[in-house]
């Protein structure tokens, strides 16, 4: 269910939808679904210097860059928000794509960290913010667990940072609970202008 509202107008809607929320509570998946069942919907492909996991591929998950590209990519301005996501690698939205996407009339979505989101409130206040939230903690890190891709030092390490996410909740302007993916899915897209669903 669709726990918060946004503020100041329940109904408001947005072209680019911003989504975060911690790690593992589903976010890829929630993006996933959406992305097969709305191929009208633009998904942005961010820049990360952390390796691909097996089956990542470049261009479709990520794009995998060395710390030398990444560099170049911040000083060229390419970069519509970056950050250093749970203190292991960095994570950045390149901004020609979304510009791109909007000018096109797409509905967008950009599947970033907090960090993150904070920095693209700055620029692009107009985009709706959404936080994808776990059912509960323990089920958060039944999640993490089961998708067995860290390390048990990686996952203390994302844990600690999902704390302050979960924190963070109220500066959102929706909250949805990834109860079901593909229902999760739909409460996104319900909020996007230019959907099919909308
Ligand atoms: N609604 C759900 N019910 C049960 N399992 C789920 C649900 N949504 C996602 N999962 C599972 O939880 C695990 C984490 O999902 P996913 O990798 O999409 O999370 P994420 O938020 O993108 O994580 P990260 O921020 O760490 O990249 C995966 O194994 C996925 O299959
Ligand atoms: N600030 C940004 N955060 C991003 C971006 N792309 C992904 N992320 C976030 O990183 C973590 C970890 O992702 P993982 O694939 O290593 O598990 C997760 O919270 C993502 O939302 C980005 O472009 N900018």
């Amino acid at each position: 269910m669709i726990e918060g509202a946004p503020a100041g107008n329940p109904n408001r809607r947005s072209r680019l939808i911003v989504l975060a929320g911690p790690t593992a509570v589903g976010k890829g998946t929630v993006a996933a679904d959406v992305r097969r069942t709305h191929p009208e919907v633009w998904l942005s492909v961010s820049a990360t210097t952390r390796q691909p996991r097996p089956g990542e591929e470049n261009g479709i998950h990520y794009w995998f860059v060395s710390d030398e590209e990444f560099d170049a990519m911040i000083e060229r301005g390419d970069l519509l928000e970056w950050a250093v996501v749970h203190k292991a690698a960095r994570y950045g939205t390149p901004r020609g794509p979304v510009e791109l996407a909007l000018a096109s009339g797409h509905p967008a979505m950009l599947e970033i960290d907090l960090q993150g989101a904070r920095q693209v409130r700055e620029t692009m206040p107009e985009a709706l913010f959404v936080f994808l939230k776990p059912p509960s903690w323990e089920e958060l890190v039944r999640r993490l667990v089961g998708r067995g891709t860290e390390s048990e030092a990686e996952r203390e390490r994302r844990l600690e940072t999902a704390r302050a996410e979960l924190a963070a909740e109220s500066e959102f302007d929706v909250t949805i609970v990834n109860h079901e993916v593909h229902a999760a899915a739909e409460q996104l897209v319900a909020l996007m202008v230019g959907s099919d669903s909308s």
